[in-house]
């Protein structure tokens, strides 16, 4: 009878996990499945090339994939559906639908909605980080005002992180890892405009454990992010716990971290004090200051908090890292045909003085050259392939301009990277002209635009209303950086690389740096 007992157990346990499998892989397809309209055509169908092979060359190649459905569909104004990455499938819809895309209003096609399944907040960090996010919306209302406030401050930051990474030796060149060097950089720098100073002295950015311990639980989230991307949509309930099991080790360490300024500064807003002239300007004390006010609870839990400050590194770091790397390859490759590092020492002269000068707005908007560098960077090296994605949460789906049913549950979004090198637009799209933005009017037909001005042909960012406000401070960060380092450093790339800026490589729909990639260094001679 036991023996029985244990086969029967044995046979159910061994069952009970395929018989869930398959209920869920037969409820996907017949309920759940984005049922796509048949007058919207599969990328390869008219070319006669089988999904499989676009499957295929999109995994290996994916910049042909977006190049195939710029010219056969986006160019002609319509609509196409492409394999992304892993089994997803995105609708790309043509340049002339960006602005019908932006003005959606949320409730049908939702920023929201694509960002949770992008970033995969609900698994990384837990379901009210992904729907209930605050935390941006109050870092999108302070930002411009704390930024203005803390120019002295970032600056401080970008100094003293430079001179750690790169050293004060004037005598001999030092060779260092570009990528390493610019999270350290933009890590601290950014963690300075978060956390401020500690109102008892030593600002938490400058401890280097506590901002590996933040790329930690970022590279945390993108692992996550990236396993579930692999995964089909409905075993995400069982995987997404799975891939996640890392992070609350990754977390808890973040928290021992901000332990300390959590408790003053909480002990500030108790007593009152937060409220005087002493009140820290800075993005940790506005989302403390809403959460006491707003969600009293996770005010209270400083894991809570830890979290929210997690999601706001995610958006401040990771892309602001890999800019700043494409940026200074971009920098020293274009030095030799146009004098890239010279002239920009030049400008940051005529802007700063000789001295170390004071950093404003007015000064930002002056610096025209470094702002080019970075708008010719981002135009040319953007992180991003497919952007203003969206998805369709309208239970009855929505018309897009060309007649197309988006179908409820599709993932929308336009290419960024071939709008952004179309020889339409752009004179020798394919090459990196520093100044092609600052050129005086009439030398060129490229319109004068600056770094913060996204357009249809400038998509990094975004455009529309959800375009990111974090570009007001990354423009601030590349230009504080790259003045920085001009004005106090020789740069080259090492011997083996024949002055050649090493290439960026496009795979799972992203453009990726190389990470590996060395440059040579010496501060200059006061
Ligand atoms: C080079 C660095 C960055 C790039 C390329 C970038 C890019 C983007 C993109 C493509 C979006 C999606 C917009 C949309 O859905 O239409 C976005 C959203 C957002 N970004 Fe950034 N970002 C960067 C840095 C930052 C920084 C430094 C911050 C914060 C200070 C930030 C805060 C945000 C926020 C809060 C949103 C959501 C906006 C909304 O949904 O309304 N980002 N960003």
């Amino acid at each position: 009878m036991d023996g029985l007992y244990h086969l029967m157990v044995y046979i159910l346990q061994r069952a009970i996990l395929p018989v869930i499998l398959i209920g869920i892989t037969i409820y996907y397809f017949f309920f759940r499945h984005v049922r796509y309209p048949r007058n919207l055509p599969r990328l390869g169908a008219e070319e006669g090339i089988s999904w499989e092979d676009i499957k295929k060359k999109f995994e290996s190649d994916c910049l042909s994939v977006f190049e195939m459905a710029y010219q056969n569909y986006s160019k002609k104004d319509r609509s196409v559906l492409i394999p992304v990455f892993g089994p997803n499938e995105e609708i790309l819809l043509p340049p002339s639908a960006l602005n019908w895309l932006c003005k959606q209003p949320d409730s049908q096609i939702s920023s929201l909605a694509a960002q949770i399944d992008a970033i995969q907040l609900g698994y990384s960090l837990g379901n009210k980080y992904a729907y209930d996010p605050w935390g941006g919306y109050v870092t999108k209302a302070a930002l411009n005002s704390i930024m203005e406030y803390s120019y002295e401050a970032v600056y401080d930051e970008v100094r003293a992180a430079v001179d750690a990474c790169l050293g004060t030796d004037t005598d001999t060149w030092k060779e260092i890892e570009l990528f390493p060097t610019c999270r350290l950089i933009v890590g601290r720098a950014t963690q300075r405009l978060t956390l401020g100073d500690s109102p008892s002295g030593n600002p938490l950015c400058q401890d280097q454990d506590y901002i590996t311990s933040c790329y930690g639980v970022l590279d945390g989230m993108l692992e996550v992010a990236g396993y579930l991307a692999n995964t089909r949509r409905p075993f995400w309930p069982i995987f997404g716990p799975w891939a996640s099991r890392p992070m609350s080790k990754k977390i808890k360490d973040l928290v021992t971290h901000l332990k300390p300024l959590y408790e003053e500064r909480m002990g500030m807003i108790r007593k009152g004090t937060e409220a005087g002239s002493q009140t820290p300007r800075d993005i940790l004390q506005k989302i403390l200051s809403y959460a006491v006010k707003e969600r009293p609870q996770e005010a209270k839990s400083l894991d809570n908090i830890t979290r929210r400050i997690a999601v706001l590194n995610f958006g401040t770091m990771h892309q602001t890292t890999i800019t700043l790397h494409n940026l200074i390859l971009n920098l020293i490759g274009s030095d030799v045909e146009y004098d890239t590092i010279s002239a920009l020492r030049g400008e940051v002269r005529d802007v700063l003085g000789d001295g170390e000068g004071a950093w404003s707005k007015t000064v930002l908007n002056n610096m025209v050259h470094a702002d080019s560098l970075a708008r010719e960077t981002m135009r040319l090296h953007s992180f991003i392939g497919r952007t203003v994605q969206r998805l369709v949460i309208a239970p009855e789906g929505v018309v897009a301009p060309d007649g197309v049913r988006l179908p409820h549950g599709a993932m929308v979004s336009i290419l960024a990277h071939q709008a952004q090198t179309d020889p339409e637009t752009f004179e020798d799209p394919l090459t990196f002209q520093p100044f092609r933005f600052s050129r005086p009017r009439g030398q060129s037909k490229d319109v004068q635009s600056t770094f913060v001005s996204t357009s249809a042909s400038y998509l990094g960012f975004s455009h529309g209303r959800h375009a990111c406000p974090g570009r007001f401070l990354v423009d601030t960060e590349l230009k504080m950086i790259t003045a920085y380092l001009v004005r106090e450093y020789d740069l080259e790339f090492p011997e083996s690389y024949k002055k050649q800026r090493p290439q960026n490589q496009w795979f799972s729909g992203f453009g990726i740096p190389p990470l590996d990639a060395k440059i040579r260094i010496r501060r200059r001679k006061a």
